[in-house]
């Protein structure tokens, strides 16, 4: 018989397949196709319906038209238990995990009912080895979930998706969330399973990443396929066919006019519940006018110092002062009304409240003041205003103001919070991660819209583990290290000088270091 491979109608073949929400047509009549043994890029704005297509194939959501077939058998994927039976895993960009279990339960759990069936510790616990082994994806057994970092988390993912046989995988942006680090071993490890004939289908908004390792990319645009990429095609190539015009990549930006201090961060300590220093003596200074960046890989305190700055996580020592007030011991809410704008870093969790509309997300913690609150009742017409303003000028892709944000693309959720915290008067603005999940189109402009507000006189601190976003933006950049600043240097820091003091160099040791390579 023929190898599997070889028959002209081997892999997975998804046929004109729609999916509409209300109004929204998510999906319309896309074909896709998946071989064994690639890695297949799916392209798109926010909003275009990648995720939404993902989840039709397996078996999440159910199409309105259109048909899938496996190696030219015509299959019906009624929910995840059938795509995995059909050897269809997925990694989410919302992990699918149980907290207080740990690994191995996770495994057994099989959340989605999958194939595994009832399984015991002992063999749940070995198999997590063996996967791990084979994967190079380091996880202990007995680790409980939660306390996990998010690197380690998703690679619990892909071992619950490989423990079930998986010959498709489907990643959805799973890099959004990683650190530069884990970035290049989570590619390692796809490039692995490709080379044992998987399948892979891989979301990301990061150009390089597609230009890594695609095979093939697939462009959608507004729920249709726009076409397939030329093999080689650059980045900029890549990013005119996603959005439909040229944009820029780089920020353009004038030399920054500081104003003076407006942020004073004195001898700061924070001492997390566990006894544990996570932010540890750190001093520093923001001018009006000028965009500090904080680099650092994730984990180093950097977390802590911006939930500090907005009230969330108490201080052990030291004085936090802004426009020479103590603003050292304020709760969230008295933060934002001495007009501290604030990007968390998971947007999910401290960012939005799902089950509510895009109008209400966009005047979260506004509620009761001018002009929303007219006495004790609200005014729907001035938040209606807002929410047509801000969504025009957002760009915001939702099926109206009414609509939760919770059935939103993931960037355009974050699109939201930035939307909001960008239109209030602000004295220091706090952005961590401000365009994660978001694509090149929509990071274009978000950039320029914090140069604005650099412009305008805030101090803008930037918090990020992307380093291009960090030296695309920053006047200055502190680096953190174990709690510590290791050094504040200029914007345009080499990037190799700036990765030796994330790993705890000095500056004047990273340079030398520098200059004996050359
Ligand atoms: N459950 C739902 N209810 C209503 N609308 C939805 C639902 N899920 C998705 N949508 C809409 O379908 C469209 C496509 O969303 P989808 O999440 O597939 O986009 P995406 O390409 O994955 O975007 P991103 O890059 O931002 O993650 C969006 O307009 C979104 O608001």
């Amino acid at each position: 018989m023929t190898a599997r491979v070889d028959a002209p109608d081997a892999g997975l073949k998804l046929r004109g397949i729609t999916k509409r929400f209300g109004p929204v047509v998510a999906n319309s009549d896309i074909d896709l196709d998946i071989a064994p043994g690639e890695i297949h890029c799916l392209l798109g704005e926010n909003g275009a319906g990648k995720s939404t297509l993902m989840n039709v194939l397996y078996g999440l959501l159910q199409p309105d038209e259109g048909e899938i077939s496996i190696d030219g058998e015509p299959v019906r994927i009624a929910n995840p238990r059938d795509a995995m039976a059909r050897g269809i895993g997925m990694v989410h960009q919302h992990f699918m995990l149980v907290d207080p279990f740990t690994v191995a339960e996770n495994l057994m759990l099989g959340r989605e009912e999958g194939p595994l069936g009832v399984l015991s510790t002992a063999r749940a616990r070995q198999r997590v080895r063996e996967l791990s082994d084979r994967y190079r994806l380091a996880v202990d057994p007995d680790a409980v979930v939660g306390e996990l970092p998010v690197g380690v988390q998703q690679r619990v993912e892909i071992i619950k998706a490989l423990a079930n046989d998986a010959d498709y995988l489907i990643f959805d942006e799973p890099t959004a969330v990683l650190t530069p680090q884990e970035i290049d071993e989570l590619i390692a490890v796809m490039k692995d399973l490709r080379g044992e004939g998987k399948a892979i289908v891989f979301i990301t908004h990061k150009l390089r990443e597609v230009r890594e390792v695609a095979d093939r990319t697939t462009v959608i645009r507004r729920g249709a396929v726009v076409g397939e990429a030329e093999p080689g095609a650059s980045e900029a190539e890549l990013a005119e066919m996603m959005v439909g015009r040229a944009i820029s990549l780089t920020v353009d930006r004038e030399p920054a006019q500081p104003t003076g201090v407006r942020l004073a961060v004195d001898n700061l300590t924070i001492t997390a519940p566990s006894g544990v220093v996570v932010v540890d003596d750190v001093s520093l200074d923001v001018q009006g006018g000028e965009i500090l960046g904080i680099a650092g890989v994730q984990g180093n305190g950097q977390s802590e110092l911006a939930e500090a700055l907005i009230g969330l996580v108490p201080i052990t020592a030291g004085t936090l002062t802004l426009d020479d007030r103590d603003i050292t011991r304020f709760d969230p809410k008295q933060a934002i009304r001495a007009g501290i704008g604030y990007v968390p870093e998971d947007r999910k969790h401290d960012g939005f409240v799902g089950s509510f509309s895009v109008a209400e997300n966009l005047i979260l913690n506004q509620f009761d003041e001018r002009p929303y609150a007219r006495g004790p009742a609200l005014d729907g017409r001035a938040i209606a205003a807002n929410a047509a303003q801000r969504i025009e000028e957002f760009d915001i892709r939702t099926g109206s103001a009414a609509t939760p944000v919770q059935t939103l693309s993931g960037g355009n959720q974050q699109k939201v919070v930035l939307a909001r915290e960008l239109s209030r008067p602000l004295s220091l603005l706090i952005a961590s991660q401000p365009t994660r999940g978001v694509d090149v189109g929509a990071i274009e402009f978000l950039h320029k819209r914090i140069v604005a507000e650099r412009d305008r006189g805030t101090a803008v601190v930037i918090i990020s583990t992307e380093l291009d976003e960090v030296l695309a933006l920053s006047d200055r950049i502190a680096v953190m290290y174990r709690g510590r600043i290791v050094g504040i240097v200029p914007g345009g820091t080499p990037r190799d000088v700036l990765g030796l003091m994330m790993a705890g160099v000095p500056y004047e040791e990273a340079t030398a270091t520098r200059s004996d390579d050359a």
